[in-house]
């Protein structure tokens, strides 16, 4: 993969719904013989609606450059995605925490739930600088309360996500954050535990996506917000 192509201008998901929304007339239209009608709005849509407009930022080619990616690691045939190299280059870790800010500053996110342990990185600085409480979604035995569990699977294994009771209110509004989504069942499992509890999951935060899942960017109904696309090969660390 070409470096310029590793990078995102903007979340996948934004790309995945504005390609299915209001681009086309519901097929109801032509069933019920109103084809005509449809067409003639679909093309004076096609006119007067703006081209879309691929908005780089520039900082996102550091993110996806400061990636290492280990090949075979943990085990033959995954290509490992790893954060550490990035944690090394501050003025890049934080372009990345920034990145996040910046959206979600303004949208009344009551809490970060990080999921360990690569979300435990990311997720504390952002729910600081929101001014937002932190909730650590931890993996099996490592919680001393009362606590609820969700399990999932993983590309290389299965897995289980715990939440203290009471770390949530009801209606409280949550940003989910990890490094990486690939299948996308440790985020689904999340947004299950945090609406078990009560919460009002408003999106998913990650650095990173595997290309090949990203059809699948939208979790239980909820939007995930990625970085970078994950590189194939490492040329660079
Ligand atoms: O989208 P998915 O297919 O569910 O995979 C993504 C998850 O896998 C990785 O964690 P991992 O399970 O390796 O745990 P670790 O961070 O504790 O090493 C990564 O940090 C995500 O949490
Ligand atoms: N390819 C990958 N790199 C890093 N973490 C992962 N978790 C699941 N798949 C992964």
């Amino acid at each position: 993969m070409g470096e310029e192509a590793s990078c995102n201008s903007v979340s996948i998901m934004e790309a995945v719904a504005s390609n299915s929304s209001n681009n086309k007339p519901p097929p109801q239209a032509k069933e019920n013989g109103r084809a005509a009608a449809a067409d003639a709005v679909a093309a004076a849509d096609a006119v007067v609606a703006p081209a879309p407009v691929a908005v780089v930022d520039p900082r996102l080619q550091g993110i996806s450059d400061a990636i290492r990616v280990v090949p075979h690691f943990p085990k033959p045939g995954i290509m490992f995605n790893d954060i550490t190299t990035l944690l090394l280059r501050p003025a890049v870790f934080k372009d990345a925490v920034d990145i996040f800010l910046e959206r979600y500053r303004g949208m009344a996110i009551d809490a970060v739930a990080g999921i360990e342990a690569r979300g435990f990185i990311f997720g504390p600085a952002i729910a600081l600088a929101l001014g937002a409480k932190f909730i650590p979604l931890r993996k099996p035995r490592k919680l001393p309360g009362e606590k609820i569990s969700e399990k999932y699977v993983l590309e290389y294994g299965t897995d289980c996500l715990e939440m203290h009771v009471g770390a949530i209110e009801p209606g409280e509004r949550v940003l989910i954050v990890d490094d990486l989504v690939a299948t996308g069942g440790t985020l689904s499992a999340a947004i299950r535990l945090l609406e078990r509890a009560g919460g009002n999951v408003v999106e998913c935060a990650c650095l990173i996506g595997l290309p090949k899942f990203k059809d699948f960017y939208k979790l239980n109904g909820k939007p995930v917000y990625v970085l970078v696309e994950s590189r194939e090969s490492d040329t660079k660390n």
